[in-house]
């Protein structure tokens, strides 16, 4: 692909979760998936006639047995990112209020984070320019 050719913008909708004490869930992403071992935010593709929220609530109870509901989605910001294939855009949301415990029902490892340790795992470089605003909200 050259720097002149289109590529497909990839809406991708993710979320920071917060416990009581706020940290930040992140999740590993698996042997074998692109972007192996780094650390991201749950989340997931939007698929056709998905809002964005409506992904969220899907795939956090998909990736992580957690219930949620639309209103306890927060927009906070969001990633506009080019990898070598596709353009990314990723809206992050934050939620604070949920049910359940999150559980690596994928097999992914997952880790609470204090904002000032996110630095510490090496995430997706989409996700880095993420880091201050969580930083500045919590
Ligand atoms: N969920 C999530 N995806 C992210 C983050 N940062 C980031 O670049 N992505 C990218 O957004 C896409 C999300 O895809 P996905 O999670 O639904 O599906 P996937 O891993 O099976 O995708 P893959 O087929 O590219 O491996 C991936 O290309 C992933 O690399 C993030 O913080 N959370």
């Amino acid at each position: 692909m050259t720097a002149d050719t289109p590529r497909s913008i990839l809406l991708v909708a993710a979320c920071a979760l917060l416990d009581s004490d706020g940290r930040i869930l992140l999740a590993q992403r698996p042997e074998g998936k692109s972007l192996a071992g780094l650390w991201e935010f749950p989340g997931g593709k939007v698929e056709p006639g998905e809002t964005p929220e409506e992904t969220l609530v899907r795939e956090l109870e998909e990736e992580l047995g957690i219930i949620t509901k639309i209103p306890c989605l927060a927009p906070l910001t969001f990633a506009s990112h080019t990898y070598e294939t596709f353009h990314l855009l990723m809206p992050l949301y934050v939620c604070r209020r949920y049910e359940g415990i999150a559980q690596g029902c994928e097999g992914q490892a997952l880790k609470w984070v204090k904002p000032g340790d996110l630095r510490s795992y090496p995430m997706p470089p989409a996700d880095e320019p993420l880091i201050p605003f969580l930083q500045d909200l919590l």
